[in-house]
């Protein structure tokens, strides 16, 4: 198994950086997820990684072999990586059958006819695809053309997979149906796989690992868990999580966070405290709470609702920030009616958006 290195990884268009310096060891075998809001650096991190797209400054390791580094001008070719790709779009060949698409990189790679014939035929029964393969792409749903990109680049064994929002054209239960597949077809094949989504849920469903980008800087690298359950920033808090975190804002004075005259926490001594973060679910919807709290709509949810707002309400010169609570009922949009907040928030975000 192949573990991969990115070490200073970065990208500039003309003035303009959109990969910073990103560091990142995704070891052998796991999932990493690429995370962050559109337009973070992603996609671009993918391409550098394939091969695809030029690296500005900083290396790349797959496995123990430097793939990329300017500085020493090593640049090996995509097709020399050993790694597969899957797209968005399928790109698959349209003259040739599903069994030809598969067998195709075999073919190119050596393999013989035995071989290949065997291989192909694995592949397709993992990816419930077997029935499909005497024809062609023009033939087939968006999702079965999809499973066909899937076995095309699985069956070579590559010892990494890149994937780039595999399943974003894709309706929803097909999404959910494919993205288990995706699961099972990494823990049987093991390989080290890159992930790129702005999905929350297929984050959280696939990922070992999770990177969240913003403006091509990584904010938190870890299990999905850890970076649920400790985000190291306010942006990852408010980001991270389906609904996410709640973040409410307000001024460190004389030792205490306050906000809005409401006095939320203490802060620890010499810092300067910017949000406090609670889970959704402990913020209560109660016309006796502290802040006054402006619905905007109402979602049910697995048995409860989910209810997004403003805080400070519609008086608030400030403009509220908008927060999604788990409440055990509908709230009616266009009401104002306040929120109550626990006695200790989950964790205080600085100024600079670090934990404290
Ligand atoms: N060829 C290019 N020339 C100039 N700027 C580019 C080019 N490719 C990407 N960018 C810019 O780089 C930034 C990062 O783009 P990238 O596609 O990596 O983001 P992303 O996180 O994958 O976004 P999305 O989720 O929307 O796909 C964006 O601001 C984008 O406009």
């Amino acid at each position: 198994m192949t573990a991969l290195t990115l070490d200073r990884l970065t990208k500039r268009f003309g003035a303009t950086t959109v990969v910073d310096d990103l560091s990142l060891a995704v070891p052998a075998g796991s999932f990493l997820v690429l995370l962050g809001p559109s337009g973070c650096g992603k996609s671009t991190t993918l391409r550098m990684l394939a091969g695809l797209e030029d690296v500005t400054a900083g290396r790349i390791r797959v496995g123990d072999r430097v793939v990329v580094d300017p500085a020493v001008g090593v640049d090996v070719p995509a097709e020399r990586r050993g790694l597969g790709m899957v797209f968005q779009s399928y790109a698959l060949w349209p003259h040739m059958t599903v069994r030809q698409n598969v067998g195709w990189p075999l073919a190119v790679a050596g393999w013989s006819r035995d071989a290949r014939r065997d291989r192909v035929a694995e592949v397709l029964a993992d990816l419930e695809i077997a029935a499909l393969a005497d024809r062609s792409p023009a033939q087939l749903s968006g999702g079965q053309q999809q499973r066909v990109a899937i076995a095309r680049t699985i069956a070579p064994r590559p010892d990494v997979v890149l994937f780039d929002e595999p399943l974003s054209n894709l309706d929803a239960r097909l999404r959910t149906e494919t993205r288990a597949l995706l699961g099972r077809v990494h823990r049987e094949t093991g390989a080290t796989t890159v992930y790129v989504t702005h999905d929350q849920v297929e984050a959280l469903a696939l990922a070992t690992h999770i990177a969240v980008l913003r403006d091509g800087r990584l904010e938190q690298l870890g299990p999905p868990e850890e970076l649920l359950e400790r985000p190291a920033t306010a942006f990852v808090a408010g980001f991270l999580g389906s609904p996410p975190a709640v973040l409410v804002g307000g001024r460190t004075v004389g030792g205490r966070l306050v906000r809005d005259a409401v006095d939320l926490a203490p802060v620890p001594s010499g810092a300067d405290a910017a949000h406090a973060m609670y889970r959704p679910q402990d913020l209560v919807i109660d016309p006796g709470g502290q802040l006054a709290f402006e619905v905007l709509e109402s979602t049910p949810a697995g048995g409860a609702h989910l209810v997004t707002g403003l805080l400070g309400g519609a008086d608030d010169a400030r403009g509220g920030d908008r927060v999604t609570v788990i409440a055990d009922r509908r709230e009616a949009p266009g009401r104002t009616t306040r929120l109550r907040v626990p006695a200790a928030p989950a964790a205080l975000y600085g100024t600079d958006g670090a934990l404290l």
